[in-house]
């Protein structure tokens, strides 16, 4: 079984509908706590999950001026969890005081750094979106690919995207950079606003190190058959 690979997401609006999911999804080791969850319930979720010894990813996604990002960073990194987001169009300064910060953080209480991964290009936004909205003018995978590479060159230690680019940023980042792909659907599930999804083995074929996994397992009618189908595939894709 590859199930270590899949975070699930817990995109819950209060700390009872949290642990209530945890509880339906015991086999589940790793989740994501979002800005949902956070912003509802601060570090509270943080302890109920260490205390039954899950992997955490702290998605909080900053996106600040270095010196406000870097004491973000600072003060995350205190709780001790697996992985950490900020959005690599911060720029350089951003990145690089926010890598320093989470090994300060982490220091000072005498935890592990989280593994500090940068957001490439959402998952939610198309080729279309990137160029006519945002005016990007360079095409979506080489913008994924810069803004992977700009968090390397920054000491990050992996980036977000989607499956869609997950084979050229591997070939490009390396094996030692870790690569989380969101907007991954199996073929029977609703694609919803994930507009650059490819299936779970897809995904793991691809290169991803992980793969983030939410409404096709927490909204289907049965989420502990849609979460041993997924592991089905991943084991597949492996
Ligand atoms: O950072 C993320 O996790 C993230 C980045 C991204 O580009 N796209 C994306 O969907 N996510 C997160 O991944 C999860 C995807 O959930 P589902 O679309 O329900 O599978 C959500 O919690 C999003 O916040």
């Amino acid at each position: 079984m590859n199930d270590e690979k899949i975070i699930v997401p817990l995109d819950v609006p209060d700390l009872e509908s949290a642990i209530a999911l945890v509880d339906k999804l015991p086999q589940v080791s790793f989740w994501k706590v979002g800005l949902e969850l956070f912003t509802s319930t601060g570090p509270a979720i943080l302890d109920v999950l260490k205390s039954r010894q899950k992997r955490i990813f702290l998605d909080l996604k900053f996106h600040d001026i270095p010196n406000t990002v870097a004491a973000a960073c600072r003060a995350a990194a205190g709780y001790g969890v697996d992985l950490l987001t900020i959005h690599a169009t911060c720029g350089n300064d951003c990145l690089t005081a926010a890598a320093e910060a989470v090994l300060v953080g982490a220091e000072k209480v005498g935890t592990k750094p989280p593994n500090l991964i940068a957001i490439t290009v959402l998952t939610s936004i198309s080729a279309r979106d990137l160029a006519f909205d945002l005016k990007i003018p360079l095409e979506l995978p080489e913008f994924a690919l810069e803004m992977a590479l700009l968090a390397k060159n920054a000491g990050l230690n992996g980036a977000v995207c989607s499956p869609q680019e997950v084979a050229q940023l591997r070939e490009c980042c390396g094996e030692d950079f870790l690569l989380v792909c969101p907007g991954v659907r199996p073929s029977w599930a609703e694609k919803g606003d994930q507009k650059r999804s490819l299936s779970p083995a897809q995904a793991v074929e691809a290169g991803a190190d992980f793969l983030v996994i939410g409404r096709p397992i927490t909204a289907a009618a049965d989420p502990v058959l849609a979460w041993d189908k997924i592991c089905e595939e991943v084991d597949v894709g492996k």
